[in-house]
């Protein structure tokens, strides 16, 4: 860092934040008449290390009391870590919890004045503040004059917003914001954001709304139980949330081995067919742990063949959450496209451009005897693989698709 460049301009280096839990009221009494702790620290957040560029819209996303908030907080200034440190480099503002910063007893206009003046507007242009607040908020002048603990939860973030965003800050942190208020506040806000990345100031931004995080972030951290677990490009750290979340929301036992070479076929040894080997082929190379949606992808089955009886495979690809996302068998184009013989047997399925969307899956094998009704081998849950999905579309599969616009 050189006075010509001030460096990041949010960086957090082995930040933590414990808070102080005291059993009962009394106890805060206590502590500071007795000057001795009578508190439990609660580890909210540890060892953070963190670094956001200038211009970039960075996305926190983590279950219920994971640490967004606190980290937030952190980089808003309103708390000190406890340990490790935490460096904001310009002017920052910041869209916390419903009636952060705000006082409920006054009104709309003196709070506005208020967080002007905090955040060090010149007086002469405290004026030129209000009136650019007043006008993004759209709210009237009879509601300005009423004290905000009257005001509707949207009412209230339209003027948080419109007085945080007026003071042009270099860095913006966002609670859950964008997720109050109605369509056209929403887009107004949005838009907001998307000139202040444009203009090369930093938002740090949090919010349940994975669309919203995807849509607006290069880049994202995924925090769990206090610390960072996924860090880097948006789409892969949401996916891998989002296949944690499924598989908690589920309550799934994921029980898939870690490769192909761990799983076992269930069937006996006498079995007439016995599964071998699976592999999965990308461009990419053998059993890769990521596709991209639209590569071609290739399963190939090998099974031992012991009886010179025809037999049929199948495959289904399932979710981490169990979910069977597409499941085929070779009896089910063909009732006679049947595999036979003794001896070492290769079949593969060929899929020209996977169409999953990101998420987690796994695959499901099965031989069948020649009525394709009795399992002879399987194996589920096996070679688990990540889809990443680099275009903006969600949900599970692509669906071929146009859109027909009026000329
Ligand atoms: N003032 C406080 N005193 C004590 N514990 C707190 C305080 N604020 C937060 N916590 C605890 O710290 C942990 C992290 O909370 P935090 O609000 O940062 O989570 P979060 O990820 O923002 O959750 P949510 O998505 O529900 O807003 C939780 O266990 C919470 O109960």
């Amino acid at each position: 860092m050189t006075a010509s460049d001030p460096g990041p301009p949010v960086q957090l280096a082995g930040a933590g934040k414990a808070y102080r839990v005291y059993r009962r009221p009394l106890d805060r009494v206590k502590e500071v008449f007795w000057r001795r702790p009578c508190h439990d620290p609660l580890w909210a957040l540890r060892d953070v290390d963190l670094e956001l560029t200038c211009g970039e819209t960075f996305g926190l996303v983590g279950e219920n009391g994971a640490g967004k908030s606190t980290l937030l907080k952190l980089v808003a200034g309103t708390l000190r870590p406890t340990v490790g440190r935490v460096r904001v480099a310009g002017r920052v503002a910041a869209l916390l919890e419903l009636g952060a910063g705000f006082h409920p007893d006054e009104s709309g206009r003196e709070n506005v004045l208020l967080m002007g003046a905090l955040n060090k507007v010149p007086t002469r242009a405290l004026d030129d503040y209000y009136r650019s607040v007043v006008d993004f908020s759209e709210l009237p002048e009879a509601v300005l004059e009423r004290p905000v603990k009257t005001y509707s939860s949207g009412m209230f973030m339209r003027l948080a917003f419109a007085a945080a965003t007026a003071v042009e800050p270099d860095v913006l942190v966002i609670d859950e914001a964008l997720s109050v208020g109605d369509m056209h506040f929403q887009k107004k806000s949005l838009d907001r954001i998307m000139y202040f990345r444009e203009s090369g100031r930093t938002v740090l931004f949090c919010s349940h709304n994975l669309y919203q995080v995807r849509s607006l972030c290069g880049r994202a951290a995924w925090i769990h139980q206090g610390r960072v677990v996924a860090l880097g490009a948006t789409e892969e750290v949401v996916t891998a949330y989002e296949a944690h979340e499924r598989a908690r929301t589920e309550r799934a036992r994921v029980a898939a081995p870690a490769s192909g070479a761990a799983w076992r076929p269930v069937a006996a040894a006498s079995a007439p067919v016995r599964l071998v080997a699976v592999t999965i082929e990308t461009p990419d190379g053998v059993n890769p742990t990521v596709i991209e949606t639209f590569q071609p992808v290739r399963f190939v089955i090998e099974v031992d063949s012991h009886e010179p009886r025809p037999f049929h495979l199948g495959l289904a690809i399932r979710r981490n959450d169990q979910e069977n996302v597409f499941g085929t068998a070779t009896h089910f184009l063909h009732a006679d496209a049947s595999l036979q013989g003794v001896g070492r047997q290769v079949a593969a399925l060929r899929i020209p451009a996977f169409p999953l969307l990101s998420g987690d899956y796994a695959l499901n094998l099965y031989v069948l005897d020649d009525t394709g009704l009795q399992v002879l081998d399987m194996a589920e849950g096996i070679l688990p693989f990540r889809v990443l999905h680099a275009g903006r579309e969600f949900g599970l599969v692509h669906l071929p698709h146009e859109w027909e616009l009026p000329s």
